[in-house]
């Protein structure tokens, strides 16, 4: 649980798709100011719990707040200090950067012609497309849309950001260039990053949730969720041939082919001998502690049934 105040409250979410699917299942979060992180894999739920907040999907049950709005009854009043950058979103290919730009600002209402060429420049050099603005979007690299997103996502100055899998498919420059815009959002208003890359939330995030299979595992600090789990990480390299073994054994979270090698990383409250050594946790240890029920939601119910 973070202690900070939220700006944002989720309570009791839930929502199951016509064929059955349930995509949340009874979600409460408190999300503060800043960069927030929603990682979980592919199928957990992200996409639906952040069209939901962007206010172009309903939940079966459940209310949000943020600030002062009741996000389900007052769409209209979320909407007009939301900015949302959807997984994935059309372009119209054979317009410049700066002509669609205009279209979308004269279409959130800025009426007078010069705020929306002042707009449209900041916006343009904010996302660090100034340059590029004469080219036509078709032509645009995968990162270069992406920040022609967040140009949009941001007209009118949002308090609330969301932007789901964002860095999917974008090659490291573009990424770090992605994130470093983001992290400045951050800021100023509320961001809530969806991915499943668990760098993007530990190099941008102070707060983070895990959610897999429409539940949320935990809700975390990273900084503070890495230091809870040292001295309980431990790694070798095995054989790959004799894993089973290892699966028996110990509580595996982890296992990972480096350069060649197998490696696991394994949860163990004290030291399990066997040519292991001791690990600084990262918050790739704490998402796959959590994914395997050693900590978070299901860490009790899973001491329980250990023998
Ligand atoms: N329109 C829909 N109809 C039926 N099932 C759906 C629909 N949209 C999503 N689902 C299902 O709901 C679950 C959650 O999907 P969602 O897209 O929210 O997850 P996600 O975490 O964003 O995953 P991904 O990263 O793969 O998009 C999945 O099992 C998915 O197949």
């Amino acid at each position: 649980m973070t202690s900070v105040k939220p700006i944002l409250k989720i309570d009791n979410m839930s929502k199951t798709y016509p064929n059955g699917v349930r995509a949340l299942d009874n979600i409460s979060l408190n999300i503060p100011a800043g960069m927030y992180g929603l990682l979980g894999p592919n199928g957990a739920g992200k996409s639906t719990l952040m069209r939901i907040l962007a206010t172009i999907q309903e939940p079966d049950s459940g209310t949000i707040s943020f600030q002062d709005v009741d996000v389900l009854k007052e769409k209209n009043e979320l909407r007009k200090t939301l900015g949302y950058l959807p997984q994935a979103f059309g372009i119209y290919k054979k317009v410049s950067a700066e002509k669609l730009l205009h279209h979308f600002v004269i279409l959130k209402g800025i009426e007078s012609k010069s705020e929306r060429r002042e707009t449209v420049e900041a916006l343009l050099k904010q996302t660090n497309l100034w340059d590029v603005r004469k080219q036509k979007l078709g032509g645009f690299s995968g990162g270069m849309k992406q920040r022609f997103g967040v140009a949009v996502a941001l007209i009118g100055t949002p308090k609330l950001m969301i932007v789901d899998e964002p860095t999917a498919g974008l090659d490291p420059a573009e990424r770090v260039r992605f994130l470093n815009l983001l992290s400045e959002l951050g800021e100023n208003s509320a961001v809530i990053l969806s991915t499943h890359i668990v760098e993007d939330v530990s190099e941008l995030c102070t707060n983070m949730a895990i959610i897999n299979k429409g539940e949320i595992l935990m809700e975390a600090v990273p900084l503070k969720a890495m230091e809870n789990l040292r001295g309980l990480i431990w790694r070798r390299t095995v054989d790959k041939t004799h894993l089973s073994d290892y699966e028996l054994k110990y509580e595996i979270i982890s296992t990972k082919l480096l350069a060649g090698q197998t490696v696991i990383h394994i949860y163990s409250e004290e030291n399990p001998g066997d040519d292991f050594k001791p690990v600084e946790p990262d918050l790739e240890d704490v998402y796959f502690s959590a994914m395997n029920g050693v900590i978070g939601k299901y860490a009790n119910v899973r001491k329980e049934v250990k023998p």
